[in-house]
């Protein structure tokens, strides 16, 4: 169950994100967001457009920050200014943008390879091994030498997850993995992330808004709303489904009309 007790003391493994508020100048887009993500779990972050899905995730990963809230990995706040200490943290944890962001003039080998070369100690032969390795997890075993421009969308997001988990991250944030895949595609993904949560033990946490991906993968979740800007859902969204007492939720995720006006920004 994914809501936190905001007095509860800090478990010593897994996220917890406290009492955050997330704001664009005057603009608050979410505010109270308290919510535990448990080892080797798989946590969705949903909404609809607009809501601060990704704005959340920016700011779980220190791309963005809030002066309202604590965020901590394992009991250790990421946010802090011992930069050996921050590096530390941040290697523990590896990411998958939307647009999947692979250099384009780099092979997929010298993509997976780079987060290693920058980060370890490794040498190259050892390294060698590692992009095979991680290659062959993901399903591209071989495709070391390829040019991404080669690779399908749906090898393209493998290939950024096999980077994603190069130095052998704790946590894993995926930013809307299905997106612009086929329904097909898009099922082999969710059925990748399983297997790679359940191989290497790592928390996942996606943002997503594809009902059949979040029912599939999902063990935990919060609904972020767009109208009181804050989470008013917590738990598996196939539980949720058939037992929220809010609408907006039960709309969401059965996609059923809502009486109330929608207020979502495209
Ligand atoms: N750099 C920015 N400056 C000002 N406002 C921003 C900025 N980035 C996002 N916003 C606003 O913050 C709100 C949340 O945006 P965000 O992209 O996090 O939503 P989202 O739930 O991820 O949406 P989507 O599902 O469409 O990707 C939106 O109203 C958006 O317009």
């Amino acid at each position: 169950m994914a809501e936190l007790n905001p007095d509860a003391p800090m478990p010593e493994k897994g996220l917890v994100v406290r009492g955050l508020r997330m704001a664009f100048g005057d603009t608050v887009v979410q505010h109270d967001l308290s919510f535990y993500v448990a080892p080797a779990n798989i946590f969705v972050i949903m909404g609809v457009s607009g809501c601060g899905k990704s704005t959340l995730l920016r700011h779980i990963i220190d791309l963005q920050r809030s002066d309202v809230g604590d965020i901590c990995f394992d009991g250790q706040r990421l946010i802090n200014d011992d930069p050996a200490e921050r590096a530390m943290l941040q290697s523990r944890i590896g990411v998958l943008f939307q647009s999947t962001a692979l250099w384009s003039s780099m092979t997929v080998g010298e993509n997976v390879a780079l987060p290693m070369q920058l980060h370890t100690q490794l040498r190259p032969p050892e390294i060698r091994d590692q992009v095979a390795f991680k290659l062959a997890l993901v399903g591209l075993a071989g495709q070391e030498s390829k040019m991404p421009s080669e690779l399908s969308g749906g090898m393209q997001k493998r290939a950024g997850l096999a980077r994603a988990i190069a130095l052998d991250p704790d946590y894993l944030f995926l930013d809307e993995p299905s997106a612009g895949l086929d329904p097909i595609t898009s099922q082999r993904l969710d059925a990748l992330i399983m297997r790679l949560r359940d191989a290497l033990g790592v928390s996942v946490i996606a943002v997503s808004h594809e009902l059949p991906s979040i029912f599939t993968i999902a063990d935990d979740s919060i609904y972020l709303d767009n109208e009181s800007k804050t989470a008013i859902a917590h738990g598996n969204p196939r539980e949720l489904v058939e037992n929220t007492p809010e609408p907006r939720v039960r709309a969401f995720l059965k996609r059923e009309p809502i009486d109330e006006p929608a207020r979502e920004s495209a």
